[in-house]
């Protein structure tokens, strides 16, 4: 590990690294600054949620010159939540620098970004397709740009901007830095990089998977019509902190988000068709725990770090392998463990060992709980709730209201009636959730060469107990509108939370 201090990085930025809780650069981070602030074309691979934003942050701040008011750097993204998030990460590494910033996307008011534009931004991130606008109307001069960064290079090809991107350079000066960023490096991006850049260095975190370590990955096998009753046990069981869960199509999101709200979970979709406004509303619900579980497809997902997501369940397997790495990357960041869940149904077994393929790392069977586990897992997260307001020592009159009741009733009922009134019982409320026609028949590849890294563990039969035993700093509060108070730690110690309800 080093130290940012030895990365030839200037104060100002040192003090902003700092500020942002960063100490060591991560591999990624290690591997590109150096080049990166030499003047060098990068290429830069590496797993998810591994802080490659900074790694082509940190040398675009320092290269801008504070007293030329042009454009100097370009920031490519392929979504607004994206453009959003490098944006504000760059304007926390620029802030000691003062560096003036603007990211501009589709679906914001134009005439506002003009008018943005005029207060000369010396870095502008943005979405390609509002770029272009930009540039089309002569509202974005580039000819003073000198670094041009291309972030999540993969996923605006899979979204097919090649053609946006090729037209974008032709307006960037030629003598010009390139920094490519990716989580994977299928062959199209070393084409992009053999056309766009020069000489570029190529830093490729070697790790052994292309997912990280942190992350426990394990599949359900079920019919399609089962995923939905499996789902809301697993998250029973799990109890999950924020989870993610991605669904195949916009139906299938909207769909999956009213059928989780009506069985009293905090859940919110998104995706493509709904308003910017919204999108990033749900967001910031969600980055502000105010919801517990997004519903995404992959495209509204992709890049999103939101610190404490916990688990990721696929609904629905994804097509690609590099989706699922993606996707399931939105957990486990930063060093944190993370869960995640896949269904799949039978005929699409093939996808799955695509995906093991891909990954190197086996997936572990998960038996669906039972009804019954379900129940238990609730029942848990209520006794846990007692044992926190136990231990909060906080309950006051309420002792005399104890007292009255075990004066009539045996103490096992009393407390019994206390769990039940605190336990989240099955909910069968019908929802609706329309069924997906399943991925066209792949044939199973020969198993043969599976890399068995997990093979050790596939005898554990779900990841829910496991998983509460380490949960120690969820809260307990959701769903019951402020009910639910008290909490217990891992080790014992109880602490107060304050309860939460849907704030819509
Ligand atoms: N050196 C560091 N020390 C601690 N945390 C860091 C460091 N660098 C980045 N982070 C944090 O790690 C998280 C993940 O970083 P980032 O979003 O840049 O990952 P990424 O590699 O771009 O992932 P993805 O492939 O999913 O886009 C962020 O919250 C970021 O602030
Ligand atoms: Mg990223």
């Amino acid at each position: 590990m080093t130290n940012f201090s030895e990365l030839n990085i200037s104060e100002s930025t040192l003090r902003s690294v700092k500020r942002m809780g960063f100490e060591e650069a991560t591999p990624i981070q290690e591997g590109t600054i150096r080049f990166a602030i030499e003047g060098r074309d990068v290429l830069g691979q590496a797993q998810t949620g591994t802080g490659k934003t900074a790694a082509f942050g940190i040398p675009l701040i320092e290269k801008i010159d504070p007293k030329n008011p042009n454009i100097q750097a370009l920031v490519i993204a392929p979504t607004r939540e994206l453009a959003i998030q490098v944006s504000e990460e760059l304007y926390k590494i620029g802030y000691d620098k003062r560096v003036k910033l603007l990211s501009v996307y589709g679906g914001q008011e134009i005439g506002r970004q003009i008018r943005a534009l005029k207060n000369r931004p010396q870095i502008i991130v943005g979405t390609p397709g509002r770029i272009i606008d930009h540039i089309n109307r002569r509202t974005l001069k580039l000819e003073d740009v000198q670094t041009l960064v291309l972030d999540e290079a993969d996923e605006m090809l899979n979204m097919g901007f090649i053609d946006d991107i090729n037209s974008i350079l032709e307006n960037v000066p030629a003598e010009r830095q390139t920094l490519l960023f990716s989580a994977t490096m299928p062959p199209a991006i070393r084409k992009i990089a053999e056309t766009f850049m020069r000489d570029p260095e190529i830093v490729k975190i070697k790790a052994k998977e292309l997912t990280v370590d942190n992350i426990d990955q394990y599949f359900v096998k079920s019919a399609e019509r089962e995923k939905f009753d499996i789902l809301s046990r697993l998250l029973n069981v799990h109890q999950p902190e924020l989870a993610i869960i991605f669904g195949r199509t916009k139906r299938r999101v909207d769909e999956l988000a009213q059928a989780l709200s009506i069985r009293g979970y905090l859940a919110e979709g998104i995706h493509g068709d709904l308003s910017q406004a919204k999108r990033i509303s749900v967001l910031r619900q969600f980055k502000e725990n105010k919801i517990d579980i997004l519903v995404a497809t992959d495209v509204a997902a992709r890049g999103l770090d939101i610190s404490g997501v916990t688990h990721v369940y696929n609904f629905d397997i994804p097509q690609d392998p590099e989706s699922y790495v993606h996707r399931i990357g939105r957990t486990g960041r930063a060093g944190k463990s993370g869960l995640a869940v896949t269904f799949v149904t039978p005929r699409e077994m093939g996808y799955l060992r695509i995906v093991e393929e891909t990954t190197k790392k086996r997936m572990t069977p998960l038996r669906p709980p039972t009804s019954d586990e379900a129940l238990e897992g609730q029942q848990r997260l209520a006794v846990e709730t007692l044992e926190g307001l136990i231990a909060n020592n906080n309950l006051g009159d309420y002792r005399t209201f104890a007292a009255e009741l075990l004066e009539n009733h045996e103490a096992i009922d009393v407390v019994a009636a206390a769990l039940r009134s605190l336990t989240k019982e099955p909910d069968d409320t019908p929802v609706t959730i329309t069924e997906e026609r399943p991925l066209p028949m792949r044939r199973e590849r020969s198993s043969n060469n599976r890399g068995g890294g997990d093979r050790g563990r596939s005898n554990r039969s779900y990841g829910g107990r496991r998983d509460n035993a380490r949960s120690g700093d969820r809260r307990n509060s959701r769903r019951e509108g402020g009910r639910r108070e008290g909490g217990r730690r891992e080790g014992g110690q109880g602490r107060s939370r304050s309860p939460r309800r849907h704030e819509d």
